[in-house]
């Protein structure tokens, strides 16, 4: 169980006069099953990829927990459990990495020998639909498609139970969007790895996930699942469902 309890975060503002805090998340708190795909939906700014990185233990909260089956999401034990897929997949590869290494590189073992690793990444593009011949390209000589499938096959190398995604489709045209979220329905069914899935887009979140959650100004508005859609009460999921029915 992925938990997030009584989540406080500020930052300091730059001002006049330093000290100043700006609250970004107050009070955050829900769980989520193994296994399950909550999406995460808010304005701009209401904290959404604040919560992202509390999430993957790169940041700590002010207060508050953040635990996956009740150990802290930045203990060492848990390495490689929780994985992230960013927007940026341009820039989450480094440009001077073949497929394979970038896809290798959060798990690679000097001493795995070569035929081994070869095979592992194999797998992994086949797993995300690309080509094994893929493994000696360069990002630069990928679509936006290709090169986010591979930054999931990355994300799923170290064989996380979680996988956050924050605006990880939205740069995509339509149909190849469409195609990379069938991809995450097929990899959670075989693999049984949980998603939060942080977006604007109301649309992609009711596709993959079972709940979602309404964030405004750093707090929980609305927790509803996505049969329930159309009952959601939130002024944001309103307009947000306003403009695609
Ligand atoms: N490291 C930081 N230092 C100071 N302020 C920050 C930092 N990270 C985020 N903020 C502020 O926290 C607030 C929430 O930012 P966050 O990126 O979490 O929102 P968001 O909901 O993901 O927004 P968007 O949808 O536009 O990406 C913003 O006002 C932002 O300026």
């Amino acid at each position: 169980m992925l938990m997030v309890d009584g989540v406080d975060k500020s930052y300091r503002k730059r001002g006049w006069f330093l000290g100043e805090l700006h609250p970004v998340l107050r009070g955050v708190s829900f769980a989520c099953e193994a296994g399950s795909s909550l999406g995460i939906i808010g304005e701009s700014g209401s904290g959404k990829s604040t919560l992202g990185r509390l999430l993957l233990g790169l940041e700590k909260p002010d207060r508050g927990k953040v635990e996956l089956d009740g150990i802290p999401v930045a203990d060492r034990r848990l390495r490689g459990g929780i994985s992230a897929v960013f927007q940026d997949y341009a820039s989450s590869i480094n440009p001077f990495f073949t497929v394979e290494e970038a896809i290798l590189e959060p798990v690679w073992r000097a001493k795995q020998p070569r035929r081994e690793q070869r095979r592992k990444v194999d797998e992994l593009l086949r797993q995300v639909g690309l080509p094994s011949s893929y493994g000696t390209k360069f990002p630069h000589e990928l679509s936006g498609g290709e090169a986010q499938r591979v930054c999931i096959a990355r994300a799923i190398a170290t064989e996380p139970r979680w996988i956050v995604f924050d605006e990880a489709v939205n740069a995509l045209d339509a149909s190849v969007q469409l195609q990379v979220l069938d991809l995450l329905k097929a990899l959670r069914v075989g693999r049984g790895i949980g998603y939060i899935f942080i977006t604007h887009d109301i649309q992609a979140a009711a596709y993959l996930c079972d709940d979602l959650v309404i964030f405004k100004a750093g707090r929980i508005e609305e927790r509803i699942s996505v049969g329930r859609l159309a009952h959601a009460q939130s002024d944001y999921a309103k307009k947000l469902l306003r403009m695609v029915i």
